[in-house]
């Protein structure tokens, strides 16, 4: 019998993401995975909503967090992103960033992971199909598009909304809000499509993958298509994801980074 010593994590930020990952956690969801600390903002409240919080447990500083963690999950808004990402960098931690527009903003942390020894690993979040993408970026790509649709509350206040002025209270018809680069798109609305940012890093980068948003009406879902078009396979899928409690974010993100952290310590992985 051999018994492993157990994969400790740190969870940055608490909210719709970040609590659903550590209730699963603390509720012992994956053999061999521990939630070992958490940075928030504000401990009480954290406190109320996981009362196991402070005793097993630690509240870390973000700086912090990665200082007795082998992984750290980034659910924070995206301003925050680069003090977490910094920090567990430099430590030769794992990152698994959530805000992953961020990324695109910060492309040294790449090159930054090389030096330190760590390793950044971004989950599907609240998308589908990077396996097949990434196989398809072993060959030629030659397209890629995102099609994204939210009901209007999942998008109000994105920055590329308010610098237009741009309203969507009382849309009664889907309205295309944005049609450019996953580039662009990470810009002007970096709390909204971190699925095309994360579509662009698996296949053919952000200046070459096509989004557009479209704020509907019609539906109750987040809902993402993607299609690729290379030399050695077409493919078209949707995800339509229940929004969480963050009316921005859907409800298979959670699972998605539950999904990744198995994915680290199970004897069998199922998809690259
Ligand atoms: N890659 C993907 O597929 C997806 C990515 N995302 C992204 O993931 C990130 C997290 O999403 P979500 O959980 O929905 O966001 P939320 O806004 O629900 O949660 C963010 C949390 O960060 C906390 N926070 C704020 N300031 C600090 C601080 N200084 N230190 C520690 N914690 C702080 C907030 O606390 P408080 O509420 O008390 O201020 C809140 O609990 C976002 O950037 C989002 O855009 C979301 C969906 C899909
Ligand atoms: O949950 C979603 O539909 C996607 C999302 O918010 C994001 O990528 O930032």
């Amino acid at each position: 019998m051999t018994s492993k010593t157990p994969l400790r994590v740190g969870i940055a930020g608490l909210g719709a993401v970040g609590l659903d990952v550590a209730r699963r956690l603390i509720d012992g969801v994956i053999e061999g995975v521990t939630l070992t600390a958490v940075a928030v903002r504000d401990a009480d409240k954290a406190r109320r909503a996981l009362p196991q919080l402070g005793d097993l447990i630690a509240f870390r500083s973000m700086s912090a967090l990665a200082d007795d963690c082998d992984v750290v999950v980034e659910c924070l808004p995206p301003a925050l992103f680069r003090e977490v990402a910094v920090a567990t960098i430099d430590k030769g931690r794992l990152f698994m960033p959530l805000s992953v527009a961020q990324l695109l903003k910060n492309p040294d942390l790449i090159t930054r992971a090389k030096e330190k020894g760590a390793r950044i690993l971004v989950p599907t979040g609240a998308l589908l199909g990077l396996d097949a993408v990434r196989a398809a970026a072993e060959g030629t790509i030659h397209s890629v598009k995102m099609v994204t649709r939210k009901p209007p509350k999942g998008l109000e206040g994105a920055p590329y909304l308010v610098e237009r002025s741009v309203s969507l209270e009382g849309l009664k018809e889907p309205r295309k809000i944005f049609d450019g680069t996953a580039r662009e798109g990470a810009i002007g609305f970096p709390a909204n499509v971190n699925v095309a940012a994360a579509l662009s890093l698996a296949g053919v980068g952000p200046d070459r993958t096509q989004l557009e948003i479209w704020a509907d009406p019609t539906v109750t879902r987040n809902t993402h298509t993607i299609t690729v078009d290379s030399d050695a396979m077409r493919l078209s899928m949707t995800i339509e994801s229940i929004p969480s409690e963050n009316p921005r974010t859907g409800k298979s993100v959670a699972p998605s980074v539950i999904a990744a952290l198995r994915g680290l310590v199970s004897e069998l992985k199922v998809g690259s």
